[in-house]
């Protein structure tokens, strides 16, 4: 395990790959921490840098008191970059994630080289799901709302057919700090990226699962009108999470894009060198 001071919190991240190869950033939803990128980092490690982490009040990141900003978990991603002496990188964010990283695109354009939005938008409303949320964790703690969030991040079928997984992602949601939690839902209810989606200029990729609940296509394409360079690429079988739902097609889309913008050499080559989809 690898932990790092950034500014006021000391972050929990793992960096792995080739130290001469391009980093991809990967930064996680709310209630989860890194490993909903497992599989991504399983697959495409042997060719990229990547690097993982704990967002402010998840996983073993510390949670700090009060009321987080999209600004301010930009902050945190640029001063891990900073810590960790990395120029330039690469961000896939999902849902508050790619909030983050639509928001960090617009204050280091110089630094952040080509973007994956997965499952996200410039707004994730209405304010008062998120204010009736945060009321609830006060009232009866984390644990009384993990369950009920499954099925906004899971198909119907997944949660059926895969109910150890659902359960341990309940463990997860419920093991989250309050405060955490409080603190990254409040920077979701006051956030509006609309003016900064106008500004990236990054190439783009736009990921939504099929049938998210919780950030639907409707607002992906919403992404993809507002961001010049952009693409977008559906997940069928997938809702919110479709890095852990449909892992083999999201790391596809990431492996796509990344040849799209040179970073990895054509799927062939890589696939012909690797066993691509191999657990
Ligand atoms: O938990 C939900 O209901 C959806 C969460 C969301 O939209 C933001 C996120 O996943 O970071």
């Amino acid at each position: 395990m690898a932990f790092v001071a950034a500014g006021d919190i000391t972050v929990h991240y793992e960096l792995t790959g080739p130290s001469d190869a391009p980093v991809v950033l990967f930064a996680n939803s709310i209630g989860t921490n890194f490993h909903i990128w497992d599989e991504q980092v399983k697959a495409l490690g042997g060719r990229i840098r990547t690097l993982r982490y704990d967002m402010r009040g998840h996983g073993l990141t510390d949670a700090t008191p009060g009321a987080y900003s999209m600004n301010m978990l930009a902050d945190d991603a640029l001063c891990l970059l900073d810590t960790l002496g990395i120029e330039q990188a690469h961000v896939c964010g999902l849902s508050i994630g790619g909030m983050m990283a639509q928001r960090l695109a617009v204050k280091a354009p110089d630094r952040i080289l080509s973007l994956v939005l997965a499952d996200t938008a410039s707004v994730i409303g209405p304010p008062e799901i998120w204010q009736s949320r945060i009321e609830a964790i006060r009232a009866g703690g984390m644990a009384s709302i993990a369950a009920g969030v499954m099925p906004r991040w899971f198909t119907s079928a997944f949660l059926e057919s895969e109910t150890e997984r659902v359960r341990g992602y309940v463990n997860m949601v419920s093991r989250t700090s309050d405060a955490g939690y409080i603190g990254c839902a409040m920077a979701i209810r006051d956030a509006d990226l609309r003016g900064d989606c106008a500004r990236i200029a990054c190439p783009t990729l736009v990921v939504v699962g099929e049938q998210d609940q919780a950030t639907p296509l409707p607002q992906a394409e919403e992404l993809i009108r507002a961001i010049s360079n952009s693409q977008l690429k559906v997940i069928t079988g997938a809702g919110h999470l479709p890095c852990v739902e449909q892992p083999a097609a999201f790391t596809d889309a990431v492996f796509d894009h990344l040849q799209t913008v040179g970073v990895v050499a054509p799927k062939e080559t890589v696939r012909g060198n690797r066993n691509w989809h191999a657990p």
